[in-house]
Order: structure tokens, then sequence, then C-alpha cells
């Protein structure tokens, strides 16, 4: 029996998480889920799967939240802040930890899950982003076991040698990591349409149900951006070891390419629980509620190159991995604020990729030998993300 602290249960990916476990009561048992905004959600949840704890991010809304838990029948016990998401994450009661925060706001949990050992399912692609070398010299220090879920790093995770070493392409006779990408809703959008993109618009993506900043990323390709970065420290790889292929119709989740001419591919329908389940339940295999794909319905499988005119954030953060953690750390935060500023209508969706050029250029490329100077890169590249911002407005 797993027993599992699933971190950013209100999102997409805490919503699969949870309906993943449900289906396996016999396998898992949910120790703490924890929320941000959508208390609603949150509720339904908690009647779903019966947490041991609620952690709620604002403590002003502790009273409210009583009482609809009390008039819902609900025991599970209400916890606030900052500490307490660390605190479910570290319990000695928990061994499975789900990283679902969307953003920076994911890092610290993630690694109090990791600086306690437990197997941390790591959906928060922006941990790596933000502090690749830390985070994963902390998984080696604290024995913790990480497994990819975000889907690409996890099918590349399936498709490895079951010795792979870290690092080691060369012993396993792999010659290319493959990282494919749908290219996103406008993938075929006339040039000049560009600048009247809306928000639902971007979060409206050809394959994928997701959360709306994941989706904005998908849409300017900086999400496959961030999983370069990913993929670079989840493997051990070299900038040149890995290429974006674009695949529109997401069946193929990503490649291993191997010496002797072998491509291996993880092929699934485009739904998350493939990826949550393989996590949970690791190294066996459960069902997921996710069906088999039917070749004899798939009309079109293509693949293309991303084109570099369309796609600016794609190569914007290739030459952030490149230059190494400050940069990453950098296009990170950039990229947080200019995808809620085009969120909330304040910016252009072609001004994302202006606001982390500007911010690219502007950063130190300065050592980050600690989380705490993590976090500062982090806070000084936001004030001047938001100063573009303002002027873009
Ligand atoms: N969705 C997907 O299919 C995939 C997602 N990922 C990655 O997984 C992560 C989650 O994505 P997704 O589920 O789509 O995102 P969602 O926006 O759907 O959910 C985000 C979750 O994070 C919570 N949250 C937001 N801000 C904060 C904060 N400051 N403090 C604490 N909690 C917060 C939200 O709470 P609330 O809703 O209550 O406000 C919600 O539970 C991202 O890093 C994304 O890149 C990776 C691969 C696929
Ligand atoms: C489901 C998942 O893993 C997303 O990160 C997905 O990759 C988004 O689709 P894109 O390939 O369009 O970025
Ligand atoms: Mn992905």
């Amino acid at each position: 029996m797993r027993t599992i602290t699933v971190l950013g249960a209100t999102g997409s990916i805490g919503q699969n998480t949870i309906d993943v476990i449900c289906r396996h009561p016999d396998k898992f048992r949910v120790f703490a889920i924890t929320g941000h905004t959508n208390l609603n959600a949150l509720v339904q949840l908690a009647l779903q799967c019966s947490p041991r704890y609620i952690v709620l991010s604002d403590p002003q809304a502790y009273t409210a939240f009583a009482k609809i838990l009390k008039k819902e029948n609900c025991h599970s016990e209400i916890l606030v802040g900052a500490q307490a998401l660390d605190d479910v994450c570290c319990a000695p009661e928990v061994d499975t930890v789900m990283s679902a925060i969307v953003g920076a706001a994911g890092l610290l949990p993630t690694l109090a899950a990791v600086r306690t050992g437990k197997r941390v399912l790591l959906a928060n692609k922006e941990s790596l982003v933000m502090s690749g070398e830390l985070f994963m010299n902390a998984v080696r220090e604290h024995k913790a076991e990480l497994v990819p879920i975000d889907s690409e790093h996890n099918a590349i995770f399936q498709c490895l040698p079951h010795d792979f070493e870290y690092g080691n392409l060369e012993k396993s006779g792999i010659t290319k990591i493959l990282l494919t990408g749908s290219g996103g809703p406008f993938r075929t959008l006339a040039d000049e349409s560009f600048d009247s993109i809306t928000p639902d618009q971007a979060c409206d993506h050809p394959t994928w149900t997701m959360g709306r900043k994941i989706s904005v990323d998908s849409a300017t390709m900086m999400n496959k951006g961030l999983e370069f970065i990913e993929a670079k420290w989840l493997f051990g790889l070299h900038e040149d070891d890995i290429e974006v292929v674009l695949h529109p119709q997401s069946t193929i989740h990503s490649m291993v390419q191997y010496v002797d001419g072998s491509i291996i591919a993880q092929l699934g329908n485009p739904d998350m629980r493939t990826s949550i389940a393989y996590g949970l339940s690791f190294p066996d295999r459960i069902t997921s509620g996710v069906e088999a794909v039917d070749f004899s319905s798939l009309t079109d499988f293509s693949f293309s190159k991303p084109d570099q005119n369309r796609y600016p954030n794609l190569y914007l953060a290739i030459e952030a991995c490149k230059q190494g953690q400050a940069a990453t750390t950098a296009i990170n935060a950039a990229n947080e604020v200019a995808v809620d500023a085009f969120l909330k209508g304040q910016i252009k969706f072609t001004d994302i990729a202006k606001v982390n050029q500007h911010v690219l250029q502007k950063t130190d490329f300065i050592e980050l030998t600690c989380i705490v100077q993590v976090l500062e890169h982090d806070a000084e590249a936001r004030i001047l993300a938001q100063q573009i911002v303002r002027k873009l407005n």
C-alpha cells in the first residue's frame, strides 16, 4: 500500500492523479491534498479520496473552508501555509509525493519531498528548470526515487534500458533522445494573425487537456524548451543529445534512438493518467482508465522540424540551457511573468518571447550554488520581466 501526498491536487495533473488513485483502493491511500484558490474542487476531492490532511495556501480561507467541510461531514484536518506544504511532503507516513503545483511555487515542497527520500512523481518541470543540478544532487544525496511524469520524460524513462547509467548514453548504445512536441494550436496559423491571439485560443490545445499556464507554454513551444532543459537534468544529457521533433498527433510521446538504428518509442492516447499510473505503480503496471490507441482510426501520423520564426521561445530556452543554471532560472521566471500577463490581457501573445529574450539578455551568468541563490535570482528576473511587461502594456 502506497501512501501519497498530492501537491496541486485541484489542478489538471492533481485531479487525474486522484482519479487513478481511486481506481485502486487496495494499492493507494491519500495522506494529503493541497490547493491554492479552487476551494470548491478541493472539497470535492476530499470527499472523493478522504485524505487525512487538506492544505490551503491562504490562512484566511481557513474558517470558511472548515464550515464547508463540516457541512459535508468531511473529517480531514485542515492545515495552512507554506510550512504545511513541506510538512505533508516530509511526514514519515508518506512514501510518495506527486509534485503537481504549477510554476516556481512547486520548487520548495518538491525539494522537501526529495530531501526526505520519498518517491517523487515529478510533473512540476519548473523545479528542474530552476535548479537542475542542485535538485539532482539532492536526489542522489537523499536517495529519493525520482519518476518523471511529464509525458515525454515518462516516455523516455520507459524507453531507456533498465540499467541506464545517468549521463552515460554511450554505455547503453544510445545516440539520441527524440523529444516530440505537438506544435500547439498555432502550428499552421498565418504569421500576421499571431498578434491577435487571445488567451482562450492559446489555451485550446489540439490534443491535451491541461492547466492554462502549460497550455500557453505549449502554444509558444516554451513548454518544449522547458522540457529540453528538464530532459538534460533528468537523464544527464548534453544539449547535442536531444532533438525536438514536431508530431502534431501526440501519439508518440518521445523516443530513444540506439546505435544499431533502432528507435524505441512510447505511444499512447494523449491522457496523463498513463504516465501517472506508471509513476504510482512503477515498476508494475496498473490500469489507468486510458484506452489503448486504435491504429485503424489514426488518419495522420506526421513529423517535422519546428520553425524558429514561429517558435522563438523554444530556441531561447535551448540557448538558456547551453548558457547554464542562471540563464534557465531567469528565463523560467520571465516566462511565468509573461504568460501570467498574457492570460490577464496585459500583453500580446507575441510579447511573451520579447519579455523572455530581454530577461535572458540581461541575465548575469553567475553560479548558483544553493537554493537561496536560485530563489534570489528568480526574484530578480521577475522584477525585470515586470518592468518590460509594464512598458509593453
Ligand atoms: N496538465 C498536464 O497535462 C501536464 C502538466 N505538467 C506540469 O504539471 C504542473 C501542473 O500543471 P497543471 O496540472 O496543468 O496545472 P493547473 O493550473 O491545472 O494546476 C496547478 C495546481 O497548482 C496549484 N497552485 C497554483 N499556484 C500555487 C501556489 N502559488 N501555491 C500552491 N499551489 C498553487 C493550483 O491550485 P488552485 O487550482 O487551487 O489554484 C493547482 O492545484 C505544471 O508544472 C505543468 O508544467 C506536465 C505535463 C503535463
Ligand atoms: C502532456 C504533456 O506532457 C505536455 O507537456 C505536452 O507535452 C504538451 O504538449 P506539447 O507537445 O504541445 O507541448
Ligand atoms: Mn510534456
